[in-house]
């Protein structure tokens, strides 16, 4: 990538190009669905509700987890904080979530998380050593097409709805002023005890409310 592609250092030309908006009624409430095309060619999707504020606006970056947000999965918590998020934007009158395709497994993809799974239930590996023994990074996700996204809808700093620091760092670095790390937190469940545990522990998490879950654990 050359110095004039970095968003954050000189937003020269277009990370993402706008392809469609339409109004997508949801349980959560009704969202206007904005459509992009990254530079990458993958499809991505904001969901803005209200009239948004460019300055402060409540955000979700919420990492695609076919597991957690569609099939229910309770190894992680994707799908408690998607739904969260969505819950939480409504009651806030407005706000946006950007739903960003190929941040699955942390960027390693679909099967390679599956992979990763496999090997925390049958090999006793945590999360991160996971993705390190098959080969892989920790955190592969670029942020770059999400804070593009942004800007486009005229956002220039947010209220991030995150537990997580880096993701915090990533949206800096590519333009994307972040006025508030606002928690999401979702109550843990016995399946993602150990789970959200290394999450705080080894990738800088903030997760206070495990340590009451911890106390019994
Ligand atoms: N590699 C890998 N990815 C996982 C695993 N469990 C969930 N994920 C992926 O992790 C991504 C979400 O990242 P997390 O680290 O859980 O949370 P985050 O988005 O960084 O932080 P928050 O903003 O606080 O939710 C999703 O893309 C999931 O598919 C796992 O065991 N291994
Ligand atoms: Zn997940």
């Amino acid at each position: 990538m050359t110095a004039s592609e970095v968003v954050g250092d000189l937003p020269r030309r277009a990370v993402v190009e706008r392809v469609v908006e339409t109004r997508l009624p949801t349980r959560h409430g009704t969202f206007r669905a904005v459509g992009y095309l990254d530079r990458t060619g993958t499809e991505q999707v904001a969901l803005v509700y209200g009239d948004v504020s460019p300055l402060g606006a409540l955000t979700r970056v919420h990492s695609e987890c076919l597991t957690g947000d569609v099939f229910g999965s309770t190894h992680c918590e994707c799908g408690d904080q998607l739904a969260a998020a969505l819950d939480r934007i409504v009651e806030e009158g407005s706000g946006v979530l950007v739903y960003v395709q190929g941040h699955e497994g942390r960027g390693i993809g679909l099967l390679a998380k599956l992979e990763a799974m496999r090997l925390q239930q049958d090999e006793g590996l945590d999360t991160v050593d996971a993705n390190v023994a098959q080969g892989l990074p920790v955190d592969a996700r670029d942020y770059h097409a999400a804070a593009g996204i942004l800007t486009d809808l005229g956002i220039r700093s947010v209220r991030l709805l995150s537990n997580n620091p880096k993701k915090v760092e990533q949206l800096t670095r590519y333009g994307i002023r972040i006025s508030e790390q606002v928690p999401l937190l979702v109550p843990p469940n016995p399946e993602n005890l150990r789970y959200l545990r290394t999450k705080a522990e080894r990738m800088a998490h903030l997760l206070p409310h495990l340590d009451q879950a911890f106390a019994g654990s």
